[in-house]
């Protein structure tokens, strides 16, 4: 039990998490996977070489439990782990990595004092560059967020937030790939409309999209200094933003981001409903 980790849920971001511990130097004795999906299981199983065992299973010789689950089979999950859990055993550590659901929900439902950390981490953990916020529980101290800090600077960038900033860093970075994938879509249609192959087009963008990342990343420069050093006077960034500002594009990604942290606090709410709004003013300092 010392060192090994359960993932529960082997989908999109459970699959991202194995993978990047593994590529980081995580022997795969070390880890288990518990997945519902027979076929899923079986490709996890043959894709990784891991242990792919039932809940129950996957839990009971672990240090380190990770939630990969959708936050509809948390109750379920928590109550199945709450009855493989001795009443008192409090040294297992629960990681949920699943959007919206409050640490106060895992800590009714464990033994009492069950330490839990909550994280929100996005999908280029596949390539060990995540982004991934953590908060603590109420009976995690720390080191425990030092285990979970630990376990995820393998696989990206790690920070630290207040559990209330939960749903906005969900909106910002956890969803965030999304909105770039978008961009990079629409702009290799736009290229194809402008007449480049498909092929030629995908190639252009996703270069130009990575060394944009890199640059954004390792120049130290702001975005906006960066985006006006491509702008010439009266050039062609200058048409083109133009015409960005002119669909209000800016006021676009407010709404999707304040959309996203509303469906964040939504899906971790049992007593709200879909289409419920949520108020996330206090999520700010
Ligand atoms: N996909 C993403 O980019 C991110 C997802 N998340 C969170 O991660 C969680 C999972 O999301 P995805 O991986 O996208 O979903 P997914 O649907 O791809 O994966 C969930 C997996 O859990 C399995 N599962 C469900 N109940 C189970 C049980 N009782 N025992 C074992 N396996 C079970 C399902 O069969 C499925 O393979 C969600 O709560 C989401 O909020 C967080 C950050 C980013
Ligand atoms: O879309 C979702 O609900 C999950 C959480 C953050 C990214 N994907």
């Amino acid at each position: 039990m010392a060192n090994r980790i359960a993932i529960i849920g082997g989908g999109k971001i459970g699959e991202a998490l194995l993978a990047g511990l593994i590529s980081s130097g995580k022997p795969t004795r070390d880890l288990v996977v518990a997945e519902r999906s027979k076929e899923r299981a079986d490709e996890i199983a043959e894709e990784y070489g891991v242990l792919v065992t039932d809940l129950p299973g996957a839990v009971e010789h672990a240090a380190v439990v990770v939630l990969a689950i959708k936050p509809t089979d948390v109750d379920e999950v928590t109550a199945t782990i709450a009855g493989v859990v001795d009443e008192g055993e409090t040294e297992r550590l629960t990681v949920s990595l699943v959007a919206g659901v409050p640490t106060e929900r895992y800590e009714r439902a464990l033994p009492a004092g069950s330490p839990v950390v909550r994280v929100m981490p996005n999908t280029p953990m596949l390539v060990n560059e995540a982004m991934s916020a953590v908060s603590p529980g109420r009976y995690a101290d720390d080191e425990h967020v030092a285990t979970v800090v630990e376990l995820l600077s393998a696989v990206g960038k790690v920070v630290v937030v207040p559990e209330r900033q939960m749903d906005a860093v969900t909106a910002v970075s956890g969803s965030g790939p999304a909105y770039a994938f978008l961009v990079a879509e629409a702009l290799i249609d736009a290229g194809v409309s402008l007449g480049l192959s498909r092929k030629m087009s995908t190639q252009l963008v996703t270069q130009t999209v990575r060394g944009a990342g890199i640059l954004l990343t390792d120049s130290g420069v702001s975005p906006a200094d960066l985006r006006a050093a491509v702008t010439s006077p009266g050039g062609t960034t200058a048409a083109a933003v133009r015409e960005l500002e002119r669909i209000n594009l800016r006021t676009g990604f407010y709404e999707a981001a304040h959309a996203a942290a509303r469906a964040s606090a939504r899906s971790g709410s049992v007593e709200s409903g879909p289409g419920v709004e949520t108020d996330i003013s206090s999520a700010s300092d």
